[in-house]
């Protein structure tokens, strides 16, 4: 929920509340070719957007759920109960929380693949999810309270978090989860392999 104020005079100030939910969805982008700080956006100039659709052609597919009931929430319990996202923890990615946080921030963001999907949903803080197109290009998807993405297995990826170094996040899978990460060039996997047919139908 946000707090917006209008000055309807000198005098007099409105404030009302609008739920963020139907006011914000979820940002993507082509990165610049920059090797600045990987938590900055990396946005072009023009900037050039991506949209949930393309993501989509992609096998990204994303939700915007109320983190602030993730406890209860229905609409979360019938995404898990329709997809058999059995696994559920979380994690708190922070300098003081993390264990080897700068050994694991280091791993996160070397690009690899999963033989799983990899399920994330955003509980506090921000993060950016980049994932290759399928001309190999890098695209930033902006990961906010709220968000839940899943990436396919097989897609080439990576993670980082953005200036402010905090996000808390819902990991989520289905049966035992397997956090192995295989770097690129993984291209004779046979997951990827899959993936990149699958993309012909897209
Ligand atoms: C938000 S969870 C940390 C990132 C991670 O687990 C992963 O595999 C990134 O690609
Ligand atoms: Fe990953």
């Amino acid at each position: 929920m946000v707090k917006r104020c209008t000055a309807w005079s000198n005098e007099l100030q409105a404030c009302f509340v609008t739920d963020l939910k139907f006011a914000s969805t979820m940002e993507a982008w082509y990165m610049d070719e920059s090797n600045e700080d990987q938590r900055l956006p990396h946005k072009c100039n023009p900037n050039r957007p991506v949209t949930l659709d393309e993501l989509k052609s992609l096998g990204v597919f994303h939700w915007k759920l109320n983190a602030d009931i993730h406890e209860t929430d229905p609409e979360l319990q019938k995404i898990r109960e329709d997809r058999n996202y059995s696994y559920m923890d979380i994690i708190t990615i922070h300098k003081d929380t993390l264990p080897n946080y700068e050994e694991k921030l280091k791993m996160f963001f070397e690009e690899h693949l999963h033989l799983d999907d990899e399920i994330r949903y955003i509980l506090e803080g921000r993060a950016y999810f980049d994932v290759r197109d399928k001309e190999d290009r890098w695209i930033r998807i902006s990961m906010r309270k709220g968000d839940l993405i899943t990436l396919p297995a097989g897609i080439y990826h990576r993670f980082t978090l953005d200036e402010t170094n905090y996000t808390k996040a819902m990991r989520l899978f289905v049966g035992e989860p397997v956090w192995k990460a295989y770097n690129r060039p993984a291209d004779d996997f046979e997951i990827r392999q899959t993936y990149v047919s699958s993309l012909k139908c897209t």
